[in-house]
């Protein structure tokens, strides 16, 4: 399967949204991050910016709740024009729950887990799944290093997708640059978040390119 790229907004100009979404117009997604300043230490934006920004791109809009319990907010961000609501296992107590309420929104439907929790909290809900989010820095902040550990992890969902042949995508956030693309992809992540390597490239288009170019070839 072809590797998809998702550029996260996060580490973007928020000065000059409109152009820094033109540069990345190859993308396969614009990854969005909402943080909450109470799930993570850090506040991005919500539900308004994201509706301000649905008219000016094409891109299928990944949206990543890093809220506590994302349960009250799932309608705000469906209206605003999200594709895919990806929702934190640790961020709730009835993860089911959610899952069902973005479906019954009519998106497609993502669990992300923290580097520390474990595969095994996915066992009852993959099949529901369009997409898993493995966070390989700890949430919150752009520009950390990828955690290796990360990779085994990776590997390991990928063999439990393919052995129940689950209709289930997995992508992979936090630390990924040119450098480390290949092994994180050999390993199994069909979509790339990739927010300082792109954005904070001086030709984001060429870091896109480059970065797709990589993964092609593994
Ligand atoms: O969700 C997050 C951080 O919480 C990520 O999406 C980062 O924003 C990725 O940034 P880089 O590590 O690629 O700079």
């Amino acid at each position: 399967m072809k590797t998809e790229f998702a550029p996260s907004l996060l580490a973007a100009d928020f000065s000059q949204l409109k152009k820094e979404l033109q540069l990345i117009e190859k993308a396969d997604y614009l990854h969005l991050d909402v943080m909450d300043g109470v799930y993570v230490p850090n506040i991005s934006f919500g539900s308004g910016i994201i509706k301000a920004i649905r008219e000016q791109t094409e891109l299928k809009f990944d949206t990543h709740l890093m809220i506590t319990k994302p349960e009250r907010y799932i309608k705000d961000f469906a209206e605003s024009g999200s594709d895919i609501l990806t929702v934190h296992l640790e961020a709730t107590d009835h993860i089911h729950r959610v899952i069902q309420m973005i479906k019954n929104e009519g998106l497609k439907a993502g669990v992300s887990l923290n580097p520390a929790t474990s595969l095994n909290t996915l066992e009852y809900i993959l099949p529901e799944l369009d997409q898993v989010l493995i966070m390989s820095v700890n949430p919150g902040f752009g520009g950390q290093s990828y955690i290796p550990q990360m990779t085994a992890k990776i590997s390991k969902l990928k063999k439990i997708i393919e052995e129940n042949n689950y209709q289930c995508k997995i992508e992979v956030d936090g630390g990924i640059k040119a450098h480390n693309l290949e092994k994180i992809v050999k390993a199994g992540a069909d979509i790339i978040v990739a927010g300082s390597a792109i954005f904070g490239a001086e030709d984001p288009a060429q870091a896109l390119a480059e970065m797709r170019g990589i993964a092609s070839n593994v």
